[in-house]
C-alpha cells in the first residue's frame, strides 16, 4: 500500500465510524498531511454540520498551506447548508488533493475537482475508490432514485425455519447476533414489518444497544389498519410509527390512532399497499434506507418487486423441523429454478454461535 492509500484508508475508517448518523448526507472522512506528518483529520458527523474537509482544515490551521488533503468523496462545490468545501480547500493553500471517488450527484459530479484544478491544485482521483463507494451505497442509491435503499434481514435455523410450528420464535439466534441486528437498525433511517408480524410478535423495533443508538422510524405495511392499538409500536412513543394503508381506510379506522401523536398514517394511491408505492411514498418523506424485518409475506413481496439491494441472513446452529414451520420467504414461490433470484455473497462472519451472511442481488 503506497502513501496515498495509507492516508486514504485512515480517511475511510473515520467515515466508517459515522455510518448511519449522517443521513441523508454521505459519510465522508478527510486527512491533511504535510511532509509525512498528519496535521488535521475529521469526518462529517451530522447533516447540516461542518463537512469532513472543514474539520480537518480547521485542525491544521495555517499549517495547511502547501499540504496535501485526502478526502473520501469529491469536495462539494455548491452552497448546501454549509459553504463549498472546494473553496475552503483553495483558501487554505492546499497544494495537492487526493480524492477517492467523484460525487455521484449528477448535478455536481466533477465540479469540485474542476474548481481545485483551476486554482492550480494537483488533483489525484480514484484512490481506494471501491472502498469509498461501499461507504455510501445508500447515499448513491437514494440520490439517484429517490427510493430508499432496502436491506432485507432474516434470522433462521440451520434447517431454514424462522419459528416453530406453533409460531414460537424468540429466540432463534443468540445475544451477540441480535445485538448485531440492533447495530444495523441504528444504521438505517427506518425499520419495516408487515402487520401480521406486529400482531404475532408484538415487536418494539427500537435500537437497544448498551451505549444507546438511533431509533429508526418504525413502519408497518398495513393496508386495512389492523395494527392493534395495544401493541408496543403504538403504546410506546420511543420512535415515530408510520402505518402505510390503502386509500379506502375509513375515518373511523383512523380515529383509534389519533390519541398517539407519534403515530402517522400514510395512504398510498390505491386500495392495496404495494411495495413500489410504499417505497415511493417513503422516499418522498426523505427515508433513504429501510431495514425490512419480515415477516415471510412482506419479504416475498419485496423480493418479487425487485426492490431489495441487500439481504442479511443470520443462521443459528439449531434444527427446528416441522414441514409446516414457517420459512423466511412466503408467497407463491417460483416453479422453475431459472426464475430464482440470484445473489452474490459479499460477507460471511461468525457472530457468537451464529453466522451472518450479507448478500446482494445480481443486477
Ligand atoms: N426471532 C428472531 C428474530 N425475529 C425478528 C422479528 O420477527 C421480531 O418481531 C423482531 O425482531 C422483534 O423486535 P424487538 O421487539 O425490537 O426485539 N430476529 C432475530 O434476529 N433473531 C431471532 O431469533
Amino acid at each position: 500500500m503506497n502513501q496515498d492509500e495509507r492516508y486514504m484508508r485512515t480517511a475511510i475508517e473515520m467515515a466508517q465510524a459515522t455510518e448511519g448518523q449522517t443521513s441523508p448526507n454521505p459519510a465522508v472522512g478527510a486527512v491533511v498531511v504535510k511532509d509525512g506528518e498528519v496535521l488535521g483529520m475529521g469526518a462529517h458527523l451530522k447533516a447540516g454540520h461542518a463537512h469532513a474537509e472543514v474539520h480537518a482544515l480547521n485542525m491544521a490551521g495555517s499549517h495547511a498551506e502547501g499540504a496535501t488533503i485526502y478526502v473520501t468523496l469529491e469536495p462539494c462545490s455548491h452552497h448546501g447548508k454549509t459553504p463549498p468545501c472546494a473553496d475552503r480547500i483553495v483558501e487554505a493553500g492546499i497544494k495537492r488533493a487526493v480524492i477517492a471517488t467523484l460525487d455521484p450527484n449528477p448535478q455536481v459530479a466533477g465540479r469540485g475537482v474542476e474548481k481545485l484544478k483551476q486554482a492550480g491544485i494537483e488533483v489525484v482521483t480514484n484512490v481506494l475508490k471501491e472502498q469509498a463507494d461501499d461507504l455510501n451505497e445508500v447515499f448513491y442509491h437514494y440520490i439517484s432514485t429517490k427510493i430508499p435503499y432496502v436491506t432485507l434481514k432474516n434470522a433462521m435455523s440451520l434447517d431454514g425455519k424462522i419459528a416453530t410450528v406453533t409460531g414460537e420464535s424468540q429466540w432463534i439466534t443468540g445475544e451477540k447476533a441480535r445485538a448485531d441486528v440492533h447495530q444495523d437498525r441504528h444504521k438505517h433511517d427506518a425499520i419495516l414489518v408487515g402487520v401480521n408480524t406486529v400482531i404475532k410478535d408484538q415487536p418494539r423495533l427500537t435500537t437497544r444497544l448498551p451505549d444507546g443508538g438511533k431509533n429508526p422510524v418504525r413502519i408497518v405495511l398495513d393496508t386495512h389498519l389492523r395494527t392493534p392499538v395495544e401493541t408496543p409500536l403504538i403504546q410506546n412513543p420511543d420512535a415515530p410509527t408510520w402505518l402505510v394503508a390503502g386509500n379506502n381506510v375509513s375515518e373511523e379506522q383512523r380515529e383509534k390512532y389519533k390519541a398517539f401523536p407519534h403515530v402517522d398514517i400514510l395512504t398510498v394511491a390505491s386500495s392495496h399497499v404495494t411495495v413500489e408505492e410504499a417505497l415511493h411514498l417513503l422516499g418522498e418523506k426523505g427515508i433513504t434506507s429501510i431495514y425490512v424485518e419480515g415477516g415471510a409475506t412482506v419479504n416475498d413481496a419485496f423480493l418479487r418487486s425487485g426492490s431489495v439491494q441487500q439481504v442479511i441472513t443470520y443462521i443459528a446452529p439449531k434444527m427446528i423441523g416441522g414441514q409446516d414451520a414457517p420459512t423466511p420467504v412466503g408467497g407463491q414461490g417460483i416453479k422453475a429454478l431459472k426464475e430464482a433470484l440470484n445473489l452474490h455473497i459479499k460477507e460471511v462472519v461468525h457472530i457468537g454461535n451464529d453466522l451472518k451472511i450479507v448478500s446482494k442481488p445480481n443486477r
